[in-house]
């Protein structure tokens, strides 16, 4: 079983991340993953720490010249911020510096010190920051170096900013990363990506904030990771659930997700068809390439959607923890608008469930019989 559990608070000395169940001999190329790092830094919106940080990953276990050794494997990121509050986050204590008292709406503030008894709104939301995620996305870098050796590939890009939508026309996977990349915002329109951008300025003037939507993008799946056969199984759980878990997403759709409920039947499902030199294909993918739970071998379609960013700097009405009396939320540094970022994660998480489905199918002890299987499989399937 493919599972790894993230440490750190976002100022503290650093991230680390233990990932257990991957195979033995995958080639780990760390400059890989320390380019999804870089892009998930990226994005026109972001606040004033992402120019302190460099993240760059550390491997202290778990691989050796190059390769995974099949035990654990840990990645520590450090974050440079450190330095400038060490007083404020040190072990040993005594406390420095003062309390924060004044929740944000929106954020895990208020809920967290209520949950945990702290008298410390930062004792909250130096873990419930989305810090963490580049911990997420170093392990989705790794994964992918798995998916890639079984030829799956995987892409998001952004679709919306705060009500700005993009028009996306479908491409090959190489054209579609290289204009992601060479996107400020990780959106495949320009037009809109100039339309994203003032709203992002004229937020940021107003001392507001910007959610959006992401799309990922998974091309040379093989039909069958996940399974019909129990609720937790499910391919289409799994991912919802891996999208959903990021930090300020609230909606994730499969395919065509909420628009199915204004088509009839007759227009929604995507009819089978089979030619010898092909196999089955489909000629629409309405499904986002899942059924029953099941990657069905068509390209898989996700859609996550973006709250806006809780820390607004002209400030929401909350309440001072220990007054009780009425206050404006706390204004920490913060990001404008992060669809950008959440993206880069969306694509971790979704690398990390299709890599933990492919490894229950076909065996995690190592490199060799995972491809192996994969290509006993292909040839099944394919009738030889
Ligand atoms: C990449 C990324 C960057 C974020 N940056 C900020 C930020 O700078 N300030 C902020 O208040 N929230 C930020 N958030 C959102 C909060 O982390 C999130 O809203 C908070 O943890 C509460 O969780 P919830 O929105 O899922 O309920 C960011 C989220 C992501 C995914
Ligand atoms: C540090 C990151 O994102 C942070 C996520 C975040 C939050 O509340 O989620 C708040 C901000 O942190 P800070 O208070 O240090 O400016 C963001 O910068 C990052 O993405 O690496």
């Amino acid at each position: 079983m493919l599972r790894f559990i993230t440490a750190g608070e976002s100022h503290g000395p650093a991230l680390t991340t233990i990932i257990e169940g991957l195979p033995a001999g995958v080639p780990v190329d760390i400059e890989l993953i320390n380019r999804d790092l870089a892009r998930r830094q990226k994005g026109f919106g972001r606040g004033g720490r992402m120019l302190i940080e460099q993240d760059r990953v550390e491997i202290t276990a778990g691989v050796r010249f190059g390769q995974t050794l099949g035990s654990p494997v840990t990645m520590v990121i450090h974050n440079r911020d450190w330095e400038n509050w060490q007083d404020r986050m040190s072990p040993a204590g005594p406390p420095s510096g003062q309390a924060v008292s004044s929740p944000r709406p929106g954020h895990a503030d208020l809920t967290g010190v209520l949950k945990y008894d702290r008298q410390d709104v930062r004792d909250i939301l130096e873990r419930a920051s989305a810090r963490e995620t580049a911990a997420r996305v170093a392990v989705g870098a790794l994964t992918k170096q798995v998916l890639t050796a079984a030829g799956i590939k995987i892409i998001a890009h952004v679709t919306n900013i705060g009500g700005v939508n993009a028009q996306v026309a479908s491409r090959e996977y190489d054209e579609l990363q290289s204009a992601v990349f060479a996107s400020e915002l990780g959106c495949l329109d320009a037009n809109a990506e100039t339309q994203m951008k003032a709203a992002i300025l004229e937020a940021k003037n107003h001392g507001d904030s910007l959610g959006g939507i992401f799309e990922v993008l998974a091309l040379g799946v093989l039909p069958g990771l996940g399974s019909h056969v129990q609720w937790d199984r499910r391919l289409d759980t799994k991912l919802a659930a891996a999208l959903m878990s990021i930090q300020a997403i609230k909606g994730v759709e499969v395919g065509v997700g909420f628009e199915y409920a204004n088509l009839p039947g007759s227009k929604a499902h995507d009819q089978i068809y089979y030619e010898p030199e092909r196999g089955y294909y489909r000629q629409t993918n309405n499904a986002g390439g899942i059924e029953g739970g099941m990657s069905n071998g068509e390209p898989i379609v996700l859609r996550a959607a973006m709250k806006p960013i809780p820390t607004l700097m002209t400030p929401l009405s909350s309440v001072d923890i220990v007054s009780k009396a009425p206050i404006q939320a706390n204004t920490e540094r913060s990001d404008v608008c992060a669809v950008t970022a959440a993206a880069v994660v969306g694509e971790a998480m979704t690398a990390i469930v299709l890599t933990e489905v492919l490894l229950e199918k076909f065996g995690n002890d190592n490199l060799t019989d995972l491809l192996s299987a994969i290509s006993h499989y292909r040839q099944r399937l394919a009738g030889l």
